[in-house]
């Protein structure tokens, strides 16, 4: 039943000039987990998140939330009934402190106008609200600290308060642990399971390690179309998944030989 499915795609479908990145994909989210959408490079990944984040629309298809199409909804809507994406880092105001980048995302969901500004008691309530949001992901020692000196897997973080203050029912992640080293990888590992708490989470993720120790249920993509559903023991067991990203890994290795 839709029901259990907080977020679903009924036959989703892109097209890049008549190449099908994206074919038929029917993902269901079930409403409390975190879910992971993994697939070796170029299996449609990214055109799936965009396409769920209203960065691109698409060729065909449906997608759902809560049992409702939000297909042809813009993102501020879908932002609006708790559905919100991470930023990346270039979305992150650089040459502002970490405590205002969060106090600007505050000020998303509101509709601040020059009205909103003049009350100090509202200012005073933001000003709480972002420490609270910063204290939530390991960065009240940050508060006064530019973004652009602000280690790497501390900006990531920054982007999942960024998305916090958003007051997110669902947050969508694309790749957290991009790039960064082990231990700011346990860190944000930390960090998801911790804000997943009453939420739920579908993510973008390249590393397995990371979605074996976070993720509910898995969906594996290639060519565009899911190739496996299930926990991480059914989906790393299963040959066909195996088969898939060896298959990449060997056109990668044969490209950069
Ligand atoms: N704007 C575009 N125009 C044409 N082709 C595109 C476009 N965006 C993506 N593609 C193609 O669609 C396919 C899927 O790409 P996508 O980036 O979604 O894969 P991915 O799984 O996210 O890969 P990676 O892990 O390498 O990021 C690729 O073959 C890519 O070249």
């Amino acid at each position: 039943m839709t029901q259990d499915f907080i977020l679903e795609t009924r036959g989703l479908t892109k097209e890049f000039r008549g190449f099908t990145a994206v074919d038929d994909v029917n993902l269901q989210v079930q409403e409390g987990h975190i879910h992971a959408l993994i697939g070796p490079n170029g299996a449609g990944k990214t055109t799936v998140f965009n396409l769920l984040t209203k960065f691109l629309p698409p060729t065909r298809g449906e997608i759902l939330y809560r049992g409702q199409p939000i297909t042809g909804m813009k993102a501020n809507e879908i932002a609006r009934m708790g559905l919100v994406r991470s930023f990346q880092i270039s979305a992150v105001f650089g040459h502002m402190t970490a405590m205002e980048n969060v106090r600007v995302a505050l000020q998303r969901p509101m509709g601040t106008s020059f009205h909103f500004w003049k009350s100090e008691r509202t200012l005073d309530h933001l000003n709480d609200r972002a420490i609270e949001l910063l204290e939530e992901v390991g960065l009240r020692d940050y508060a006064d600290v530019l973004t652009v000196e602000m280690p790497y897997g501390r900006k990531r973080a920054l982007e999942v308060a960024t998305t916090l203050a958003m007051d997110p029912t669902m947050m969508l992640l694309d790749e957290p642990t991009q790039g960064m080293g082990a231990e700011d990888v346990d860190r944000i590992v930390e960090l998801i399971r911790r804000v997943a708490r009453g939420r739920t989470v579908l993510m973008v993720e390249h590393n397995l390690s990371v979605v074996s120790r976070l993720c509910d249920r898995i969906t594996v993509l290639a060519r565009g179309a899911v190739l496996a559903e299930g926990d991480y023991a059914t989906v790393s067991a299963d040959p066909r998944v195996k088969e898939a990203y060896m298959g990449s890994e060997a056109a990668e290795e044969e490209a950069t030989a």
